[in-house]
């Protein structure tokens, strides 16, 4: 609880409201994954109507967003959207990202391609200097474990496999931790590079084109360059 008296929560649900905005009439709207998002799949409800449908980023936002009834639909239906609207971990005033702390990034940078906006929501706590402070997320085929893990010390990083967790797409998650990511998009490319390696989080060859940033004196806009 900050001294204004909003908690993380209260800054996760400003962020998310205010994104409705970026929402029109007929619009087919990419829904990401995490706490921030839930709060705006929950602004989403009134809208069922007048939107065209909701593709989902994971199976958990699916669910939700059937629970209130907006139609899911699927990304290969669509033609892509008209807009995204998603979370994140870590987010550079540039606009670039970390996101995979819920494990759903291959199918968020998927959605995130196929959109024409992509709209990051965030509490001011995600805005930082130089990503990798949050150990970066890396998507991997199970074979190739212990292969991508050796590399990825090789490139600077501590790996350390997500136990127990498998994502929506029946791989494994690598958290990479010790990473100063001064060259994100150089670092993305890199680590794509390595045979096994899914998708990893960070989002600089498509970062946010606007990021809704909520701090206690309000929701403040940052727009790509
Ligand atoms: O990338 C994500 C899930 O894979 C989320 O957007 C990210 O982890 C932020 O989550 P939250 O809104 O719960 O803080």
């Amino acid at each position: 609880m900050d001294q204004n008296g909003l908690d993380q929560n209260a800054l996760k649900k400003m962020a998310a409201e205010a994104a409705i905005k970026y929402v029109e009439d007929d619009m087919m709207v990419g829904v990401g994954t995490g706490s921030t998002v839930n709060y705006f799949i929950a602004a989403l409800g009134p809208w069922r109507a007048r939107i065209r449908g909701a593709v989902a980023s994971s199976e958990a936002s699916a669910k939700l967003l059937r629970e209130l009834k907006i139609p899911v639909a699927e990304l290969n239906d669509t033609g892509g959207c008209d807009v995204y609207i998603d979370g994140a971990d870590e987010a550079t005033e540039h606009l670039a990202l970390i996101k995979g702390g819920g494990g759903a990034l291959t199918r968020e940078k998927i959605v995130a391609a196929a959109s024409r906006k992509f709209v990051c929501i965030a509490d001011k706590s995600k805005l930082v200097p130089v990503l990798g402070k949050f150990p970066l997320p890396v998507e991997v085929i199970p074979m190739a474990r212990s292969y991508i893990g050796r590399e990825l010390v090789k490139l600077g990083g501590a790996p350390e496999l997500r136990m127990g967790f498998t994502t929506d797409n029946g791989n494994l998650i690598i958290d990479v931790h010790n990473l100063a990511i001064t060259d994100p998009a150089a670092l993305e490319s890199a680590i794509n590079q390595l045979a096994g390696v899914v998708a990893n989080g960070l989002f600089a060859r498509r970062p946010a084109d606007v990021l809704l940033l909520a701090g206690p004196e309000g929701v403040t806009t940052l727009n790509r360059a």
